[in-house]
């Protein structure tokens, strides 16, 4: 049985009072890794930002791991991140601490207490992205891309229902972006539902998957053959 893990149905993406997105009906099934492409300025942050409660759902209906977003209240928002797991361009790492202290901090902030089953995940997460070894470099002592795979893992702390990845290799170089890319797709291979938004058409083709496309204010699916036509 295939599991809806996003739906949005006839709705609309504001920044203000300035329409960014609207007619927005798509759906992502449990499993799925989806790209959301289009050129800059054409809204694809707005929509991830609407999707982890940053910008409120005015008007139409959505659901995210089972949370309804046009009713979204402040005190829930916590409650839909746990539940969700962001990457953003600029790895966003705390750089006065450590790869694990970087890590034990999001678990303690949301709500872990068990000293030996935070260093059982740490080293579970870590492991996954490759980095198990440099749990003690600082960020600034991390490459690029070494420190986009903190953040991913990062992101897999609390086991999310899905990844959301706005442009998480938009400050790497393209040999850097497919071995982050890579592990997106180990990650996806293991189960994890991923939307990842980008620019980079180099790995849409070497990585095909449902692809989303803001344009014109409308967000809709297209399929490979347009996007290679189009390149
Ligand atoms: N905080 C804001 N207040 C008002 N308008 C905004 C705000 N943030 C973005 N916008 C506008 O919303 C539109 C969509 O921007 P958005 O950042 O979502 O596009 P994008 O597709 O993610 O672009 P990029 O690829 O450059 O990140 C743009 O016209 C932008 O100027």
């Amino acid at each position: 049985m295939p599991e809806t893990i996003l739906e949005l149905s006839d709705a609309s993406i504001f920044q203000r009072e300035t329409l960014i997105l609207s007619q927005v009906n798509i759906e992502i099934q449990k499993g799925e890794f989806v790209y959301l492409i289009g050129k800059t300025g054409t809204g694809k942050s707005s929509f991830m930002k609407t999707l982890y409660g940053d910008l409120p759902l005015q008007s139409g209906y959505g659901q995210i791991v089972g949370i309804e977003l046009q009713n979204l209240k402040e005190k829930q928002i916590p409650f839909l991140r746990r539940k969700l797991g962001v990457v953003f361009q600029d790895f966003k790492l705390l750089n006065d601490r450590n790869v694990k202290e970087n890590l034990i901090f999001v678990l303690k902030a949301t709500g872990w207490k068990d000293k030996s089953k935070m260093a059982q995940k740490i080293d579970e997460v870590l492991d996954k992205v490759g980095m198990k070894t440099k749990s003690f470099k600082f960020p600034y002592q991390l490459s690029g891309g070494e420190q986009q795979r903190v953040a991913i893992a990062r992101a897999l702390l609390n086991d999310p229902e899905l990844i959301l990845a706005d442009e998480p290799t938009g400050n790497l170089d393209p040999q850097t972006s497919v071995e982050v890319m890579q592990v997106l797709q180990d990650i996806n291979a293991q189960g994890n539902t991923i939307l990842m938004a980008t620019h980079d058409y180099a790995l849409l083709l070497k990585y095909p998957s449902k692809t989303l496309k803001c344009d014109g204010q409308r967000l809709f699916e297209v399929v490979q053959k347009q996007q290679q036509a189009k390149l």
